[in-house]
């Protein structure tokens, strides 16, 4: 069976890295020695994992793709960069006919996934890649579903700790909210409350001081108007080796489905889970 040739967009950036090792492991895949990057990253290659990577800048990607296109046939791409990145990045992939995994959080997310309906393309967006994270977000799909304003009455807090670099709100939790309020509960994205302080996540929160740079913290907290029940849902990563696995499912999925011959279609990782 030929590899998928996948491009992993985002290098130098943490993530991205990551996931470098989980793919040149896995012979499914083979990876383009290049990626992606911020339009203020210095440097114009880097190493990693004994490979060279080219690192291609906004300006330069345009002209840049057609070569690569034209040398990797099916190719894919895995998008971990910055949220400010989100929507450009998606109109490049599109524009290009270039399948994508978009595992970064932020942007325009309706405008994010009109893009692709617009286009002869599709990807996988998610805010979370980690499998056992998206089963979870399935059965609160599946509760929200079936049993409208089960938590009606209930107080909802909803707690996030990431590493203090990150740009943005999680996006895990701002999709977890959709779910409370199917449930009952009003509740907007602003009351999240995040924790980027490296002082505070040692000493309060107890986060291991080696995942301070690198980890997610959720808790979902819902009490009762009298007070006398309490539930608590909480999920907690440290470092990021969790999110390849998924990330690398979505690929082989969204192969399959180009394949297959879809077109103009968003999936999302509780689709690549039943998948
Ligand atoms: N879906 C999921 O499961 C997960 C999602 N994430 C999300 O992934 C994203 C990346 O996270 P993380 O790796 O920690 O972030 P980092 O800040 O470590 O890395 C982001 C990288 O993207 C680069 N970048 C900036 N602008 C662009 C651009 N226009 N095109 C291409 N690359 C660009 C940055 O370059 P420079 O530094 O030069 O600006 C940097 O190297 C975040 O949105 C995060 O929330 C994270 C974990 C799991
Ligand atoms: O930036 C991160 O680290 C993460 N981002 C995603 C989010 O915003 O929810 C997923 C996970 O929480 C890690």
């Amino acid at each position: 069976m030929s590899k998928i040739p996948v491009m992993v967009n985002g290098l130098p950036g943490n993530v991205a890295s990551t996931l470098i090792p989980h793919i040149l492991a896995d012979e499914k895949f083979s990876l383009i020695p290049a990626s992606l990057t911020g339009p203020d990253t210095l440097n114009d290659q880097l190493q990693c994992c004994n490979m060279n990577f080219s690192l291609i800048r906004p300006a330069d990607r345009d002209a840049w793709i057609s070569d690569v296109l034209l040398n990797n046939s099916g190719l894919i791409a895995i998008d971990y960069t910055h949220p400010s990145a989100v929507n450009a990045n998606a109109t490049f992939y599109a524009r290009h006919g270039i399948p994508f995994v978009m595992g970064t959080t932020g942007g325009d997310r309706d405008a994010l996934s009109e893009s692709i309906v617009q286009s002869a393309t599709c990807a996988v967006i998610a805010p979370n890649m980690a499998k056992q994270i998206v089963g979870f977000q399935a059965m609160m799909a599946h509760a929200a579903e079936n049993f409208p304003d089960l938590f009606k009455g209930y107080s909802l807090r909803i707690e996030e700790s990431h590493q203090s670099g990150k740009a943005d709100t999680s996006g895990t939790a701002k999709a977890m909210v959709g779910y409370f309020n199917r449930l009952g509960i009003p509740f907007g994205v602003d009351a999240i409350e995040m924790e980027r302080n490296p002082e505070r996540q040692e000493s309060v929160w107890g986060i291991p001081s080696e995942h301070i740079a690198g980890h997610a913290w959720h808790t979902y907290t819902l009490k009762s108007e009298d007070g006398s029940v309490c539930f608590r849902f909480t999920h907690n990563i440290n470092g990021r080796d969790v999110y390849a696995q998924g990330t690398l499912d979505a690929v082989s999925f969204l192969s399959q489905k180009i394949t297959q011959g879809c077109r103009g279609q968003v999936f999302s990782m509780i689709d690549v889970l039943k998948g």
